[in-house]
């Protein structure tokens, strides 16, 4: 379903609660399904902890995650090891495309019993969960760092914890980073030192100071506010809740690459303020290696057509394999626009450009991101978005919070 987003001019002043972190509330609802006495406050309502919440919870021997990246690579190590349980885990057509053999055949070496139903390497898989008895592997870091959190996770109620060692150059170090730090959270001990990850076993209740956990709200989803903080007229401030300094998420890296499109960003308790200081110089060349932080890819890219600045992005081979091939699908919607991208597999370049095309439809490719990131452009034109409601995924609330600030729209 379409929406139309007229010209808009946002309030000066807003205030939004970001729902909490979907990468880690789907990590504290796994770890709560082995430790139940976790409890868990600010949990995303986004439609991929939704399905991870259910998931979980059901007794069928079919369970179907639909978009849920993590929920898959996730699930698919939890159920390995649920002796007697025998399972289908499936998505929707895209998952079907997002590769899972390296996954796969580290839980198989670690004495799983998984198969293909369909193609060698995707989703569908056939699951029969097992006690898995060996404890060392080594896996590829380069593709996904889902499949090494989806190891870490479930390595403390292993026997022997596991070691863990990576191959390549891993990608994503943030998410495994933030993996580890909520299982030290509960009390699981773990080291990572150079390419070695060691998970030592837990099979104790956790102590009652380790039980209850907070999740901090979505950095990702923060990044679609400073895209409409940027595009703004100078001294446009949005405060967004609830925020931590020292973040897990590598996401927050938001606070310091936006000051090169003159957002400043201030710390207040849990609240963090955006706000415009000058009107960004055309001068300015975007220039980042985002292989630590590939979910802003998209929201960089428009910030940066948007103001008609040159971009060089760097660190996007991760991009082709997620909700859709966002390297692709970039290029081909900024380029309906007006503007000029080169990609490579692992890079996108945008040539500084002052025009911008009106009343673009703007594809979504099942992608909540292709939406999020192009919506901030209707501060300089009108735009359609083709299907509003893909937001779901990560964030459920986005068209009512940009309505709060302002935007005008229909449907
Ligand atoms: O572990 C996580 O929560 C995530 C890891 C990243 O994936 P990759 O490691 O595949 O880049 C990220 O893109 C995804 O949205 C969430
Ligand atoms: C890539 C994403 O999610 P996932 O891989 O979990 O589907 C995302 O939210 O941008």
């Amino acid at each position: 379903m379409k929406l139309h987003l007229q010209k808009s001019i946002i309030n000066k002043q807003s205030a939004i609660q970001i729902t909490g972190s979907k990468s880690e509330s789907n990590r504290l609802l796994l770890l709560q399904a082995l430790f139940p006495e976790i409890s868990i406050k600010n949990l995303s309502n986004s439609d991929d902890s939704v399905l991870m919440t259910k998931a979980l919870a059901s007794k069928s021997n079919v369970i179907d995650i639909h978009h849920a990246g993590t929920a898959m690579r996730f699930l698919t190590a939890f159920f390995s090891t649920q002796e007697g349980r025998s399972i289908e885990l499936t998505g929707s057509q895209r998952m079907k495309e997002r590769p899972i053999a390296i996954l796969v055949d580290a839980l198989n070496q670690l004495g799983a019993d998984i198969t293909y139903k369909e193609n060698k390497g995707f989703p569908p898989l056939l699951i029969n969960g097992k006690t898995l008895t060996k404890h060392k592997v080594t896996l590829k870091a380069n593709v996904s760092s889902q499949y090494i959190s989806a190891l870490l996770l479930i390595a403390s109620k292993l026997k022997n914890g596991l070691e863990l060692t990576l191959e390549g150059k891993i990608t994503s170090v943030p998410y495994i980073k933030m993996t580890l730090s909520l299982l030290e959270d509960i009390g699981v001990k773990t080291t990572f030192k150079d390419n070695l990850i060691t998970v030592f076993p837990n099979n104790q209740p956790l102590k009652a100071s380790n039980q209850q956990l907070t999740v901090e709200s979505d950095w990702s989803s923060a990044s679609y506010f400073y895209s409409i903080i940027a595009l703004s007229e100078v001294g446009t401030q949005i405060k967004l809740s609830s925020y931590k300094n020292n973040s897990l998420q590598g996401d927050s890296v938001l606070a310091d690459l936006y000051k090169a499109f003159d957002v400043s960003t201030t710390f207040e308790k849990d609240t963090i303020l955006l706000q415009k200081n000058n009107n960004t110089s055309p001068n300015t060349v975007i220039n980042f290696d985002l292989a630590n932080a590939p979910d802003i890819a998209q929201t960089i890219a428009v910030t940066s057509f948007a103001l008609g600045l040159k971009c060089h992005l760097t660190g996007l081979h991760t991009l082709k394999i997620k909700e859709t091939d966002r390297l692709v699908a970039l290029k081909t919607e900024i380029e309906k626009l007006g503007g000029t991208v080169t990609i490579t597999d692992n890079s996108l370049t945008l040539e500084a450009s002052d025009n911008i095309n009106q009343n673009v439809t703007i594809k979504t490719y099942n992608d909540h991101r292709m939406a999020m990131a192009f919506a901030p452009l209707a501060l300089k034109v009108p735009i359609t978005i083709q299907d509003y409601k893909v937001v779901s995924k990560s964030y459920p609330t986005f068209w009512d919070d940009l309505d709060q600030l302002g935007f005008k729209f229909s449907i």
